[in-house]
């Protein structure tokens, strides 16, 4: 980190070119991570995420839920991978967690998707998070709890590999023009057997309700 970036406590950026991810490290003491993992696995309403794949609908191992904020009182409906969903309530962890990461990246968010990975056998494929209802090149702040896993970027075209570690508690923000030119994963891997909660914060441009 340059003396300047250092100064200003601000993380720099993993990717070469392309798009701005920075990784701000554990942002809490892993007591505070540890209290968020067992409040989030008692609290959330976990359920399998469904897929459209190949015409059919399909049931993850994964679990995930979404939470967002209301429109006149009214929950927000989101599509992606072809599955129409609604939103839950933030609870009241969720709404600390969303002022502590708005507050270390300087931006605002409205809703949040949250995966549950029962050990490492369960992995996110490679995927960019572009879906037309995201505010463009708004940022993205991915929260992880649990166990350590490896995080992967790959360059649309360039097929270039940019890899790190999430450790508990700690933060990440993708902006900029991340999503356009990079691909990122959550690599299944044999070495792990324990859980891991991770949060994404996202802007969801012109909520819809339904
Ligand atoms: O689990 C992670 O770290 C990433 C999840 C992710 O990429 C997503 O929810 O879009
Ligand atoms: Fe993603």
């Amino acid at each position: 980190m340059d003396l300047f970036s250092a100064l200003l406590d601000e993380p720099i950026n993993i990717l070469p070119h392309d798009g701005v991810v920075h990784y701000y490290g554990e942002i809490m003491p892993l007591s505070d991570s540890e209290h968020y993992f067992q409040r989030l696995l008692s609290t959330i309403d976990w359920r399998c995420d469904q897929a459209l794949v190949l015409g059919k609908i399909i049931a993850t191992k994964r679990k995930v839920a979404w939470c967002a904020d209301t429109l006149n009182g009214k929950p927000f409906s989101y599509s992606y991978s072809g599955v129409t969903k609604q939103s839950l309530p933030f609870t009241d962890e969720l709404r600390a967690l969303k002022k502590l990461v708005e507050h270390h990246s300087n931006a605002s968010y409205n809703s949040c998707l949250l995966n549950l990975y029962h050990s490492g056998e369960e992995g996110m494929a490679w995927h960019s998070d572009g879906e037309t209802e995201l505010a463009k090149q708004g940022a993205i702040a991915s929260l992880s709890f649990g166990v350590e896993r490896k995080f992967a970027f790959k360059h649309k075209e360039s097929k270039q590999v940019v890899a790190l570690s999430l450790k508990p508690g700690s933060l990440l923000v993708m902006k900029g023009a991340t999503q356009q030119h990079w691909l990122h994963r959550l690599p299944p891997t044999k070495k792990v057997s324990e859980p891991r909660i991770n949060l994404t914060f996202r802007t969801i441009d012109k909520p819809e309700v339904s």
